[in-house]
């Protein structure tokens, strides 16, 4: 039988349906099309895009980052009082000039005895302080940093959870497990490590170059004349670095992957005797992120060289001068080794900021990718203004109803029926004809590419999307269930529900028995994905969970083609239970296995090539 075209699918409805995707924007990308789109956004966000995006992010922290980053700089006066305990000693003890004036005025007297006693506690009051700075540092940039960092996670988490089935189908769930797990840590990196070293770097280096220019400004000239060099330095690796890193990073998403998908699946992998297949492409793929990492470091390395051959050349420098000071007079020895001093600790708060600006690129290249996954938009969009819907009498309508993945295949066309409330509907057609899409645009996993699918005469995209997915029971072939009890698997519609509706849905759905019969009943652990139990307990508990949800309309996807004859039996008269004054649509490859049916509708290709009488006059 063909299909002929139903009443009130005409112009109007298409005209309708054109309006409504205009109000709508659909966006069904061909394959990759996302990935390129990805890519895109992450390569033009450009860098001040990329630190405005940063500053924006970590806006709610910046009290707790200034506070880190005052007390980060305390560690600049400290730094600068460690050599002069030195310059005492030598100076004042084993040479002969004087001791500082604000140290002979507290100083009970001014032998030599006192002056090294004052230094050496100096000395140790001077580490001690930096030592409990230190630990005050570490403990505040611990707990902001980690307080960020959950933050980041939970809403990337929680966006990746809202995004359309069709983003998971085409990136995996690899990939996003890699930015929350790794890629979050970044922006931690770099709001308590990398901007407070850079911003004590900066005043330590300032305050150095002070004292520095305040014993011989020629020699604070000479220390600082390498800065340019630093500069350009780092300027011509930054771009090379975070592309690396970011290729890196890509790398070690795709062989993740690998591992994932291998263990996900170890029963087929072992039943077909294929782990060293599976070694082969998981030690080709971190090969492949294997030479990137060793560029990624090669290529630091290069930039950490630059940085200490044109560090050690401006101390060479200056010691070549302070010397040739010392021995013309002009200046004492303990000021040389307190300019060598300074200058090493000048040198370091330079090589600190040059070894951020490269780890900086690195982090940058793991933040872009962290905030394009929070950038992803769903597909599947819902109306500020969105319709509520409590509880839904479950007519449905297809109006000229098509699909398609991506733009190439069509996977469903022109479908149209009507399904008058609490009608079992049938839904047959072979292997690939289009069955489960046609279901899996009912709670909107994903939009109709053309036509419109009303629920109680209403778009679907009208309602709010908790609402219309709240409309639907859906029991699959393959039952997914959680590792935890059996409880909380079948609670998992209704988390409130009581132990004693549980169990009456156990009941319903044939299942307390076997439950009962576990040693730890309904707390018993099912494991992951629920593998300690058999195919058709899963189907049982499963079942359980949609009697639970009591929902108006229910979605049966094969339910029992992977059970034997004996349990499907069981199974399929606890369905019927389910199915009574309910909007039920059931798939199956046969039509006999649809008796029970009130209406068939059977699919071919993505065109319906079969409808019974009562699909055409629906609601
Ligand atoms: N996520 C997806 N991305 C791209 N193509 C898909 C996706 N899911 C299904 N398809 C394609 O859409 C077509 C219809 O698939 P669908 O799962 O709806 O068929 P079905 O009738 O339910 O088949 P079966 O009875 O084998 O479960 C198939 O050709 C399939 O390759």
């Amino acid at each position: 039988m063909t299909r002929t075209p139903l009443d009130g699918t005409g112009k109007d409805g298409r005209d309708l349906g054109s309006r409504l995707r205009d109000a709508v924007p659909l966006v069904v990308e061909p394959p990759g099309a996302e990935s390129r789109g990805q890519t895109v956004r992450e390569d033009t966000s450009g860098e001040r895009g990329l630190v405005r995006r940063l500053a924006w992010e970590l806006r709610p922290y910046w009290l707790r980052i200034l506070g880190l980053l005052l007390l980060s700089m305390l560690a600049t006066p400290l730094a600068l009082l460690t050599p002069v305990p030195l310059k005492i000693v030598i100076d004042g003890v084993l040479g002969s000039h004087p001791a500082p004036p604000v140290l002979r005025s507290i100083l009970p007297a001014e032998s030599d005895a006192v002056l090294l006693t004052a230094a050496a506690l100096f000395f140790v009051a001077v580490a001690l302080l930096t030592q409990l700075l230190d630990l005050a540092t570490t403990v505040l940039r611990t707990f902001v940093g980690e307080r960020l960092l959950l933050d980041l996670r939970t809403r990337l988490f929680r966006h990746v959870q809202r995004l359309s089935v069709s983003y998971h189908d085409l990136r995996g769930t690899t990939d996003s497990t890699y930015r929350i797990q790794y890629d979050a840590t970044a922006t931690q990196q770099i709001a308590v490590d990398t901007i407070p070293s850079f911003v004590t770097a900066a005043l330590t280096l300032g305050a150095m170059l002070y004292v520095t220019a305040k014993i011989d400004g020629q020699l604070a000239l000479v220390a600082l004349a390498i800065s340019p060099v630093l500069l350009l330095a780092s300027w011509t690796y930054r771009r090379r670095l975070r592309k690396q890193s970011r290729q890196v990073k890509k790398l070690e998403s795709g062989a993740m992957s690998v591992v994932q998908e291998a263990l996900s699946a170890v029963r087929v992998v072992q039943a077909f005797g294929r782990e060293e297949h599976e070694e082969q492409r998981f030690v080709r793929r971190f090969h492949e992120g294997m030479w990137a990492r060793i560029r990624y470091t090669l290529a630091s390395s290069r930039y950490a060289l630059t940085v200490g051959l044109t560090t050690a050349a401006g101390t060479a420098a200056v010691l070549y001068l302070g010397a040739r000071n010392v021995q013309s007079g002009s200046m004492t020895v303990g000021d040389l080794v307190l300019v060598m001093t300074y200058l090493s600790q000048l040198y370091a708060p330079l090589k600190t900021m040059s070894k951020k600006a490269g780890s900086l690129q690195n982090h940058l290249a793991s933040a872009e990718r962290a905030f394009a996954l929070l950038d992803e938009e769903p597909d599947v969009k819902e109306h500020l203004w969105a319709r509520l819907l409590p509880r839904a009498r479950a007519g449905i309508v297809f109006q000229d109803v098509s699909f398609a993945y991506d733009s190439e295949r069509p996977v469903l066309q022109d479908v149209s029926f009507r399904v008058k409330p609490g009608t079992r509907v049938g839904v047959a057609g072979a292997t690939g004809a289009g069955k489960t899409t046609l279901v899996s645009l009912l709670n909107r996993f994903y939009d109709p590419t053309e036509g419109r699918i009303l629920l109680d005469g209403i778009d679907l995209r009208e309602y709010r999307l908790a609402d219309l997915r709240n409309q639907f029971a859906i029991v699959l072939q393959e039952p997914l269930l959680f590792s935890t009890s059996i409880a909380e698997n079948i609670a998992y519609a209704r988390p409130d529900a009581s132990r004693e509706e549980i169990v009456a849905a156990a009941r319903a759905a044939g299942a307390h028995d076997f439950i009962s019969a576990l040693p730890d009943g309904y707390d018993t652990l099912v494991g992951e994905r629920g593998t300690r139990l058999s195919g058709g307990e899963r189907q049982r508990v499963s079942l359980a969970r949609a009697f639970l949800k009591d929902a108006p309309v229910l979605i049966l996807d094969e339910p029992t083609s992977s059970v034997d004859v004996n349990t499907e039996a069981a199974i399929m008269e606890a369905m019927y239970r389910l199915m009574e004054g309910r909007t039920t649509f059931m798939i199956a490859h046969r039509l006999s296995t649809l008796e029970a049916c009130d209406e068939l509708i059977e699919i071919n290709q993505g065109r319906v090539t079969r409808m019974s009488e009562g699909l055409r006059t629906g609601v």
